[in-house]
């Protein structure tokens, strides 16, 4: 799970090597067609090259040679078309583009063995889709511009991207063996934190503030892994686009003697609230606003240390320096103290406090489905697995894509999977059968209609454990109705926001807890419904949802080039 530029590396659990990169793009909500629509055309070469991100030199998955990779700068309502051509040797890779809704365009989705096949050594894939409202989210690659004339409702003097990672030592290759093992090996925690593609692994620029014994980076500034310098002047406003591609890790993130108006979460706008510190899971993006109206002759950290899971690696660090005072000049105070890991208490305060900005799209009153879908670890024939409603996702070989668009049979289980759980279930306990099964069942939903989905956690395989997990869903956002404790129940529904519930694409599972949705199944096309941590993807965290498949157009050949579809393909050019 090696992040790369902007990209996470998401190998699809199927046994294959396979690369997900997941290109994310600036949020920029409420972004009306630009009248000036363009088509903006990219070629991305996807190569291995030896890099050195955190200090150490590593191999990383660079895009036309560069890491973080390459941006792309458009404006609502523009068509992106990437050519991207796999160079890798060793294995395939797709696109995800998060954020995108695909509208009309789900084969450009980049899910392999759902939207698409993979992308195989040698192999070009046209990824050609509309920037839409909803449009990206940030991570360096495609940053999207409001439409002419378009106002948002906050005023900023600059602006500032900042894509946070976390970085391993160990290759992807190693650790997907270590997770796909039996006895099973965990990748562990990250060796490092990276700031828009930047840490420090071996040194750190706060040695001389933190007790621990490690050295003081020594660095020139020109190195791959020194550290991006956010420059701004005294007295001005300033809009930082924060988003997180981490394998793992939940982050929280505090710049020293600053606070943060949060106005934005994952492209869609915010009742403005300020905080201290903000908490910030994988998949996920914000905006925050900070004014310079510190002491101008200082500069000041800015800091993302580990949540969720006892921290067994040092924050990230950058300098909010204020010009004209040197940047070498070094803040005079620690950097900020990261809350403990275990404070869920801070945590839920902060997801409580995220609302809609008046005026936003409200949800459907009512919903037409509503499943619950219970998170458990569980074991399959020795092998240590994450379940939905016991069952662990295994991709098949054929993109679903394709296969429901052309009926083809025995592409993947027929049965539709569960949408409960028994109701004996004790998410207090570790599950008293471990066992679990595999699946490649698909939620089909009607189209247009408006689905609630109820997340609930619960106790890992180990005693007392209940993990973090963040869940995203492709294709589109979905309304966070409210976070709760233990199992939901119907005593729960008075609790749900009706009123002004954030629009997502990301939302976080608490320990114990639950989390509930509402979304509108309006977009035709197979999405991808999944936990965000790339090692709890590979071992089977994630669901398929489908909608108005029979609505798609013609999807491109080079979507169908594998399995069934493939056959398919052959017979029909016959
Ligand atoms: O999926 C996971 O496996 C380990 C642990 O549960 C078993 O080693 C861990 O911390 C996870 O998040």
């Amino acid at each position: 799970m090696v992040p790369t530029d902007g990209s996470v590396v998401r190998p699809i659990s199927r046994g294959l090597t396979l690369r997900a990169l997941v290109i994310w793009c600036i949020l920029l909500p409420f972004i009306r067609l630009s009248s000036g629509a363009k088509t903006r055309h990219f070629k991305w070469e996807v190569e291995y090259m030896y890099w050195s991100p955190d200090c150490i030199e590593n191999v990383v998955m660079g895009i036309n040679g560069q890491f973080p990779g390459p941006t792309i700068r458009a404006k609502a309502g523009d068509t992106v078309v990437v050519e991207l051509t796999n160079k890798l040797p060793t294995e395939g890779v797709v696109i995800h583009w998060h954020g995108i809704r695909q509208l009309g365009t789900p084969w450009a989705d980049g899910t392999a063995f759902i939207s698409q096949c993979a992308i195989n050594c040698g192999e070009t894939f046209h990824y050609r889709f509309k920037v839409d409202r909803r449009s990206a989210g940030l991570y360096g690659s495609l940053i999207v511009d409001v439409a002419e004339g378009e106002k948002e409702p906050f005023h900023y003097d600059g602006e500032f991207n900042l894509l946070l990672s976390d970085w391993w030592h160990k290759s992807v290759h190693e650790q997907e063996v270590g997770l796909s093992s039996n006895p099973f090996r965990w990748i562990g925690e990250p060796q490092s934190l990276l700031i828009n593609g930047r840490g420090q692994y071996n040194c750190s620029l706060a040695a001389q503030y933190s007790n621990t014994n490690s050295s003081q980076c020594k660095l020139r500034g020109n190195e791959q892994c020194a550290p991006q310098i956010l420059r701004v002047r005294p007295n001005k406003t300033y809009r930082l686009r924060v988003a997180s591609s981490t394998a793992l890790a939940s982050l929280n993130l505090a710049i020293g003697n600053h606070k943060m108006v949060v106005v934005e979460a994952d492209g869609n706008y915010l009742q403005p609230f300020a905080v201290n510190d903000l908490d910030i899971y994988s998949g996920e993006s914000y905006s925050v606003l900070i004014t310079t109206d510190q002491d101008p002759s200082k500069n000041y950290w800015l800091s993302i240390g580990v949540r969720g899971r006892l921290p067994a690696t040092p924050p990230g660090l950058s300098i909010l320096n204020y010009q004209p005072t040197s940047v070498s000049k070094f803040p005079t105070s620690p950097p900020p103290v990261t809350p403990r890991w275990d404070d869920y208490n801070h945590s839920k305060t902060f997801s409580n406090s995220i609302f809609a900005l008046m005026g936003s799209p409200k949800p459907p009153t009512s919903y037409d489905r509503r499943i619950t879908l219970l998170n458990t670890q569980n074991k399959i024939d020795g092998f240590t697995k994450w379940a939905i409603n016991n069952v662990s996702l295994a991709l098949p070989p054929t993109p679903y894509l394709g296969s429901i668009k052309y009926g083809l049979q025995n592409a993947f289980d027929q049965k539709s999977p569960p949408e409960n759980f028994p109701d004996n279930y004790d998410v207090m306990r570790p599950p008293i059968n471990p066992n679990s099964t595999i699946g490649s069942g698909v939620y089909m939903f009607g189209l247009n209609s408006t689905v609630d989905v109820i997340l609930q956690n619960a106790n890992s395989l180990s005693n007392n454990v209940s993990e973090i997990h963040p869940w995203h869903l492709h294709g589109h956002d979905f309304w966070v109705l409210g976070y709760g404790e233990g199992k939901f129940s119907a005593k729960d529904e008075k609790k749900l926001n009706f009123k002004n519930p954030p629009l997502r694409n990301t939302a976080v599972i608490f320990p114990y807890g639950w989390t509930a949705l509402r979304y509108v199944a309006d977009n035709p096309g197979v999405w991808a419904f999944h936990c965000h941590i790339e090692p709890h993807l590979h071992m089977g965290m994630g669901v398929v949802f489908a909608e108005g498949v029979h609505h798609v157009k013609s999807i491109p050949n080079e979507a169908l080039t594998c399995g069934l579809t493939a056959k398919f393909l052959d017979k029909n050019r016959g």
